[in-house]
């Protein structure tokens, strides 16, 4: 086992929920395609795909918040998705463009119009979670932050991250200050309604945050693989 993605010591659903899944954590930490952003070895296909993919995801996810911001029981939980849902609009192609320049190419260049079948079942998955209960949207949206700033973190604290790194501004956003603020306010508005649920709700909610941690693997895989719809036979 590796890094778990819990300090000693924290209590809660959401320090139970990573101490029980870590395993995952570390089969997103060490899959190929995360293991070529480490090292800046991945092919410009492979970068390329998984931004054409990603930029799909993120506007999914936006509207996912929406679907949150609708479920809101109060103005704390609305200022959480209007706030996520913003900074994700305006500054999460900081990061790709990282990406792009590697790939030699524009953001927009980049975009593509469709989903690959491993990112469109992420996104139909918390799309479908943001029909149950609040919590269960958000133990569905958690490990998209967690697995991702955890990765970042436990990356750039291994060895200071070379400013010629080919992926620096990539390993420098998620390793930042306010998204590490906004993890930390996610897991606590989840704790808080793990708190408030029934058994039964907060097993819908770990099944819904187990199957997105499963799906974030996949998305590496599927950019990896270069994934798209050609059927197997080729046809
Ligand atoms: C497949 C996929 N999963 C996670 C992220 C990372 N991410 C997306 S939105 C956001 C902010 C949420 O507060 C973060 C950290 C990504 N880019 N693509």
């Amino acid at each position: 086992m590796g890094v778990l993605p819990v300090a000693a010591g924290e209590t809660g659903f959401t320090a139970d929920l990573g101490r029980r899944h870590a395993d995952l954590f570390e089969a997103f930490y060490q899959h190929p395609f995360l293991k070529g952003l480490r090292e800046g070895s991945l092919a410009r296909e492979q970068v390329l795909h998984y931004v054409g993919q990603d930029h799909q995801y993120l506007t999914a996810y936006v509207r996912c918040y929406g679907l949150g911001l609708a479920l809101s029981p109060d103005r704390e939980w609305m200022r959480f998705f209007h706030d996520g849902a913003s900074v994700i609009l305006g500054a999460e192609s900081h990061a790709h463009e990282a990406l792009c320049e590697y790939a030699g190419v524009s953001y927009e260049e980049a975009q593509v119009d469709h989903l690959a079948p491993s990112a469109q079942a992420y996104v139909d998955h918390m799309m479908a979670a943001g029909r149950d209960t609040l919590g269960v949207l958000l133990a569905a949206l958690l490990p998209c932050p967690w697995t991702y700033l955890w990765a970042a973190a436990r990356f750039t604290e291994e060895a200071p991250l070379a400013a010629d790194h080919p992926f620096h501004g990539w390993w420098d956003f998620y390793a930042g200050r306010y998204e590490t603020d906004k993890l930390a306010w996610t897991r606590s508005l989840l704790d808080r309604a793990a708190a408030e649920a029934g058994p039964a709700e907060r097993e819908r909610m770990e099944r819904a945050f187990v199957a997105s941690c499963h799906h974030e693997v996949r998305f590496w895989e599927m950019a990896w693989s270069l994934e798209d719809w050609t059927p197997p036979n080729g046809s």
